[in-house]
């Protein structure tokens, strides 16, 4: 592909060689093996299915009326509070949806056929990553749009406590101009004081060379660039076009390079623009390929204002997977139509294996009015938990974090699972 122009017609999809792993989706031929790993974990495997379940390719016209999301605005909703203690006393009786339960009380039922149950659990579930690496950008994404500036301290005690659940990566802040995200004028300080963190990879935004080199001396040791895949977003955002940005971004994948510094690559409005309305799968692969192409190694696709449904993110997955390996795709959805998990759990199956979230579900643009706060991590980790799938997060420890930062902002937590444990709790 080669143009923005230039749409990726579904037709062309079916002959991707890159997306193999889209033919798990279903297949009656195929054998289930369920491995109970303990723990209530289940595991269900099996080799590749023979068909595929393949695009409706009679796209719906997109219209106005099909999109009623163009510029909304925001409507958080408030909630009761948190407590250590709750979340302690809890803790010993916590099963986190499990997958067990349900499959070991059927089990047990004179009514309930374990091979077709089998049968079943394997056609939704295959295709599903045994482990799946959780990007938290609560401390960038999450913070840079509060009203209200957070103090560096809480900024760093925040880092921490989310380092001492288990995260691997957690995205620090921002290099970015202090006139266009004054929330994040203080990333030097952030970074100096976090970046010696053993064992975590603190990734950190750098729109230009200016912020690279900001970011390096401040200790950072691996960076991120956000292209967009609309064009008024890419203006609105980081003030110039998408070639322009792209032109920039290769002289910071450049100069990455030479100081073997790894860059992840993201591009936003991969479902939608507030202005633009809704965005071809086309543009979103020629972009995610462009970043590609200059070094990143993983390119995070992101549904900026939350609009995306599994029926577009699947069209929009394909296109992209046709491009990039499907391992160096992530996804960033954000929560505003309360569509994450469902396309979280549609791009599992389609075999991403690396989700961003953001804890407490903290987070916004400043410059995509209307978009709410990232898909909550505790939510994740909770539905990958009863998908019997490894994360290495620890989620009483994640809703400690979520509840601190939640605390500090002086509003409750977003995380359904962090309401809900509040609630049972309380
Ligand atoms: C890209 C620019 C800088 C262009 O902004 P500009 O105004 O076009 O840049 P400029 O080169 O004309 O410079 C203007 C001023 O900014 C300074 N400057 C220039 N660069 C830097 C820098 N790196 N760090 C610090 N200062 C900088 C520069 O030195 C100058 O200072 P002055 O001479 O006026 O005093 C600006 O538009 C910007 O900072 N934008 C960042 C916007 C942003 O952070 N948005 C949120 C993140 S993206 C996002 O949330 C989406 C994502 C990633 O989460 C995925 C998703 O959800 O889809």
């Amino acid at each position: 592909m080669s143009s923005l122009e230039e749409p990726l017609g579904l037709d062309k999809l079916p002959s991707m060689s890159t997306i193999d792993r889209i033919q798990r989706f279903s297949s009656g031929a195929c054998r289930p093996r369920v491995d109970n790993l303990g723990m209530g974990n289940c595991w269900i495997e099996g080799p590749s299915c023979s068909t595929s379940n393949s695009c409706n390719e009679d796209d719906e016209e997109y219209t106005a009326e099909t999109f009623p999301w163009k510029r909304q605005t925001r409507d958080l909703s408030r909630d009761g509070s948190f407590s250590q203690k709750t979340l302690t006393k809890g803790r010993k009786s916590m099963k986190f949806g499990m997958i067990d339960d349900s499959f070991s009380d059927c089990q047990n039922s004179p009514k309930c056929n374990t091979i077709d149950l089998q049968d079943l659990a394997y056609k939704f579930l295959n295709g599903i990553p045994k482990f799946v690496k959780i990007v938290e950008v609560g401390p960038r994404d999450g913070l840079q749009n509060e009203k209200n500036i957070v103090p560096t301290s809480v900024k760093i005690e925040l880092i921490h406590r989310l380092a001492s659940t288990g995260l691997s990566v957690i995205e620090a802040t921002s290099f970015v101009s202090p006139k266009w995200v004054p929330q994040l004028a203080d990333a030097k300080d952030v970074m100096q004081a976090v970046h010696s963190l053993r064992g975590i990879r603190l990734p950190v935004l750098t729109p230009n060379l200016k912020g690279f080199e900001a970011a390096i001396a401040a200790g950072a040791r691996e960076v991120a660039i956000f292209a967009s895949a609309s064009e008024s977003f890419s203006k609105s955002n980081i003030n110039c076009s998408i070639e322009e940005s792209l032109i920039r971004f290769r002289a910071v994948t450049r100069a990455a390079k030479q100081l073997s510094i790894p860059v992840r690559g993201y591009v936003s409005c991969i479902a939608g623009c507030p202005v633009e309305g809704p965005i071809p799968p086309s543009k979103v692969a020629y972009v995610a390929k462009e970043l590609y192409d200059m070094g990143c190694f993983e390119i995070s696709l992101g549904d900026t204002i939350g609009v995306g449904t599994p029926g577009t993110i699947v069209p929009m997955l394909l296109a992209v997977m046709a491009v990039v390996p499907i391992d160096k795709l992530a996804v960033h959805f954000h929560d505003t139509y309360g569509q994450s998990l469902p396309n979280i759990l549609v791009s599992l199956q389609m075999g991403i294996s690396t989700v961003d979230s953001s804890v407490a579900g903290l987070g916004g643009c400043p410059y995509a009015k209307g978009a709410s706060g990232n898909v909550a991590t505790e939510d994740v980790v909770y539905m990958l938990n009863g998908l019997g799938v490894k994360t290495n997060v620890d989620l009483p420890k994640l809703m400690l974090a979520g509840h601190f930062i939640s605390n500090h902002l002086g509003r409750p937590s977003t995380s359904k699972t962090a309401i809900a444990f509040n609630n049972s709790h309380n």
